[in-house]
């Protein structure tokens, strides 16, 4: 089975977390689901170098990301591959970016997070916002 590896952000303005939500996709288990900006890391690349240019072609957004950043991995098996995600947690006061690839944002209160529809891998993720973040 195929491994891919991602990196993703989590952005955090006050009490709410950015969640984006993915556009139509083929593999109906992560058609429109919500999930953290992000993508794979190519070839060679530092996670957080990744992390930084997906944002950018994501979002248009020039942040710079560190390891201190760094919140939790998590290892998670699909249908068709496995992924292996890398969660970074950035707090912001305010956030001016486009929607370059999604079809559409929510900032989501922590208690409310699970109200939304998740990719199944972020699930890790959001649960522990929920509970320690
Ligand atoms: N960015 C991101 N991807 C996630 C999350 N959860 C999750 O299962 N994924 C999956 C969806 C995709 O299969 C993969 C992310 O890669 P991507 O967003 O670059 O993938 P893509 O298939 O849309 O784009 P591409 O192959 O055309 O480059 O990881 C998440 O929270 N953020």
């Amino acid at each position: 089975m195929k491994t891919i590896e991602v990196v993703a952000a989590i952005f955090k303005r006050g009490d709410s977390f950015l969640c984006m939500q993915r556009n139509e996709s083929p593999l109906k288990y992560i058609s429109r689901k919500f999930e953290f900006p992000g993508g794979k890391i190519e070839p060679g690349e530092q996670r957080e170098v990744a992390l930084q240019r997906e944002l950018h072609e994501e979002m248009d957004l020039t942040i710079s990301v560190s390891q201190d950043q760094y919140l939790m991995t998590v290892d998670h098996i699909y249908p068709d591959f496995r992924i292996i995600m890398h969660g970074y947690l950035i707090e912001v006061d305010d956030l001016k970016f486009t929607l370059n690839d999604h079809g559409a944002f929510r900032w989501m209160e922590r208690q409310n997070l699970l109200l939304l529809d998740w990719a199944p891998a972020d699930v890790p993720i959001v649960e522990k916002l929920m509970r320690e973040i």
